[in-house]
């Protein structure tokens, strides 16, 4: 597996605080990647270094292969978290000209541009000036001028905030069908259910610092079970539960609880205990845990989670 991006104990100082702080991790090609951390985690300073738009206080990155530069812009297309575009000029104009920074043809911009505006309801807005634009609209034409150039590493700096329900739907399908192409694609967020629908992997960071790289089912692993269970008696007692909490009244006599198991323990193992130990059972049911959960769990404490959507 070849990676597309990788950062070896990379730190970015301003001043005395250590915005990005001894950061390691690589991105492999073809996959959706999510970079995750609530504010001021260190997340635009990360995407920053890696465009060169930023140095490194210390610390190597390998981007495509080199090291950050120019060179690269050809291969790569970027939505930055502070949106801007010529105010004046025509959205097909705005993007044939990124196009064109991108060593491409007008022509072949232009007519993928017309595309891409085609796909995200602008068709009739070509010759539109960019400031005669909503903000969401404005934010789908800059998102065509990171896709003109079909880029192989695509990187989307908080590509969600400021889109309605719908164009956070339709950007969704464009990092699927992107990375489908055989993009790789790179997104931050600090709203754990766009990294859950669409990432295959993730990576968590809270000031600066990593606290966990890995896939969705590895992110969960890092939270103890949950199990959803109604049955005659407590199952509270059983090795492997950590605690029982009811849920409501008993019904007939059927009570239902939410179970939370030690670390490590597997809910088969608990299942097993129940039917040994004579517990009936009416309901057993594992509960999945959200990357929500996971990032309280791995972030921690209320302060650095606050500003975090569920
Ligand atoms: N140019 C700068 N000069 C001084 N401090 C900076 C600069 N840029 C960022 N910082 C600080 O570095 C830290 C990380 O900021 P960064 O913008 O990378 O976070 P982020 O994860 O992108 O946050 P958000 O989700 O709020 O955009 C913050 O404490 C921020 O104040």
């Amino acid at each position: 597996m070849v990676n597309v991006l990788e950062l070896a104990g990379v730190t970015k100082k301003f001043g005395d605080l250590a915005a990005v702080d001894d950061l390691s991790f690589a991105v492999r090609e073809g996959e959706v990647f999510g970079f995750l951390g609530g504010n001021g985690a260190g997340k635009t300073t990360s995407i920053r270094m890696v465009l060169d738009i930023l140095r490194p206080t210390a610390g190597t990155i390998s981007v495509l292969g080199r090291a950050p530069g120019r060179e690269n812009s050809r291969d790569i297309g970027f939505l930055p978290e502070e949106r801007g575009l010529y105010r004046q000029m025509k959205v097909i104009d705005t993007i044939t000209y990124f196009g064109r920074l991108k060593g491409m043809s007008a022509s072949a911009a232009r007519s993928h541009g017309r595309e891409l505006l085609a796909r995200f309801g602008l068709a009739d807005n070509e010759k539109t000036a960019v400031d005669k634009l909503s903000k969401g609209m404005a934010q789908k034409v800059q998102l065509a001028t990171a896709l003109v150039n079909r880029p192989r590493l695509l990187i989307l700096d908080e590509p969600f905030s400021g889109l309605d329900p719908v164009n956070q739907g339709l950007l969704e399908h464009e990092i699927t069908r992107a990375a489908h192409d055989g993009a790789t694609v790179i997104f931050s967020t600090h709203v754990m259910q766009h990294a859950e629908r669409l990432c295959d992997r993730l990576l968590l960071i809270a000031k600066g610092a990593k606290r966990f790289e890995g896939s969705q089912d590895e992110a969960r692993a890092t939270l103890p079970a949950r199990l959803s269970v109604v049955a005659r008696s407590s199952p509270a007692a059983l090795p492997g539960v950590a605690g029982a909490t009811a849920v409501d009244a008993p019904v007939d006599g059927w009570q239902q609880w939410d179970v939370a198991l030690d670390p490590g323990v597997d809910p088969g193992a608990v299942l097993e205990r129940c039917t040994i130990s004579g517990v009936a059972l009416r309901r057993f049911e594992p509960r999945r845990a959200t990357l929500h959960d996971v990032f309280i769990h791995l972030v921690g404490t209320d302060a650095d989670a606050g500003s975090v959507a569920a």
